[in-house]
């Protein structure tokens, strides 16, 4: 947290470089930098993006988190995400499974705030939030939010034409004026020094609902399973740098040339253990009404995209809301039946697209 000065990230364990995109670079049109981003979303779907000049929200946005969580439980609860597959809210450790099996627990407790909430206030889209999260809607989360959708949109604009779609169509697919699963989250894991092995996740192994993520970190954690590698890899916090990657939805919606990837979160690797482990995301996600699937009609290169990969469907038949409160009420371990509880959390991570 803000303050505290926290060990390095050792330099003992496996980890995944990330291309490194300049968002300033993108935002002037540099060829070059955009061939790097193509080729980023492309392979394993995730980057490091530097100069996105959110840093100062991002701080307020973590102590809002820290307010947050340091409000009695019993507080925190009376906004609790509950079991019919809402995402906004709070999210309680222990409320989601982690893998089939059921028996062991997410050790993550999360603040989501909802796009819509947070550009209407003091009007209400879809919930009401925590004393601490109306405090800095207006100067912190509204802020964050609006900067994390001018990246996300900077780069829905370069994908659309990348994948020859007609001109602002993913846009439109993440029409601001619509409803959508857009929100922010903001993570505390504790620290749990000694207790687990690496091998024991704080949250479970999932690729993103969403179209596209926006994350910061500070210590260790996440980790990527590279399409064809059979371990994980942690990927090393680079300090100013935020961590983007695709989500499901743009996989679909681009017959899976855009590359959403599994990931999960462990504990903090070595000395970094011994820590609370915080993150932020903002998560842009299409329209409520918009359905998932393959855009082959709008562009011939997601036609072909779709024709070479026979074995996969990218007709998911859902909407965006739908394909969300699915995921998320499936993972909620009130909920499990049995394994096929789990399975039917899942996303596109049991389709990889990358060979
Ligand atoms: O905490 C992190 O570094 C990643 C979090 C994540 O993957 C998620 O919230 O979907
Ligand atoms: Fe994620």
């Amino acid at each position: 947290m803000p303050g505290t000065t926290l060990p390095p990230f050792p330099d003992d364990v496996r980890t995944h470089p990330l291309l490194i995109i300049d968002f300033e670079r993108i935002k002037a049109g540099d060829r070059e930098e955009i061939d790097t981003l193509w080729k980023a979303a492309t392979s394993l779907g995730f980057w490091y993006l530097k100069n996105h000049g959110a840093d100062e929200e991002v701080n307020g946005m973590f102590d809002m988190g820290a307010e947050t969580m340091a409000l009695p439980l019993e507080e925190r609860m009376k906004f609790e995400q509950g079991d019919d597959g809402r995402s906004f809210g709070y999210k309680k450790a222990g409320a989601n499974a982690v893998d089939p099996s059921g028996q062991t627990l997410d050790t993550v407790e999360f603040i989501n705030v909802s796009k819509d909430d947070a550009l209407a206030y003091p009007e209400v889209a879809h919930r009401t939030y925590p004393s601490t999260v109306n405090a800095r809607m207006e100067s912190t989360i509204a802020p964050f939010i609006r900067k994390a959708l001018e990246v996300n949109y900077t780069f829905l604009e370069i994908f659309n034409e990348r994948l020859g779609l007609p001109e602002g169509t993913l846009a439109r697919l993440h029409d601001l004026a619509e409803h959508s699963g857009s929100e922010s989250r903001c993570t505390r894991n504790p620290p749990m020094p000694g207790k687990m092995s690496a091998e024991r996740a704080a949250l479970g192994a999932h690729t993103d609902f969403g179209s596209l993520s926006f994350l910061h970190n500070r210590l260790g954690g996440l980790q990527v399973l590279p399409p064809g590698h059979e371990q994980w890899s942690y990927v090393k916090p680079l300090p100013g740098h935020a961590i983007c990657n695709i989500g499901d939805a743009l996989s679909l919606f681009s017959g899976g040339i855009l590359q959403s990837n599994i990931h999960r979160v462990v504990p903090p690797p070595g000395a970094q253990a011994e820590y609370e482990r915080w993150s932020l995301v903002f998560f842009i996600r299409p329209g409520n009404s918009k359905i998932l699937r393959a855009l082959v009609e709008d562009s011939p290169i997601i036609a072909d995209a779709v024709k070479k990969r026979p074995g996969q469907n990218f007709e998911t038949g859902s909407t965006a809301a739908e394909w969300f409160a699915r995921r998320i009420r499936n993972q909620r371990i009130k909920n499990r039946t049995g394994p096929e509880t789990w399975y039917a959390s899942r996303g596109t991570e049991h389709t990889p697209t990358v060979i």
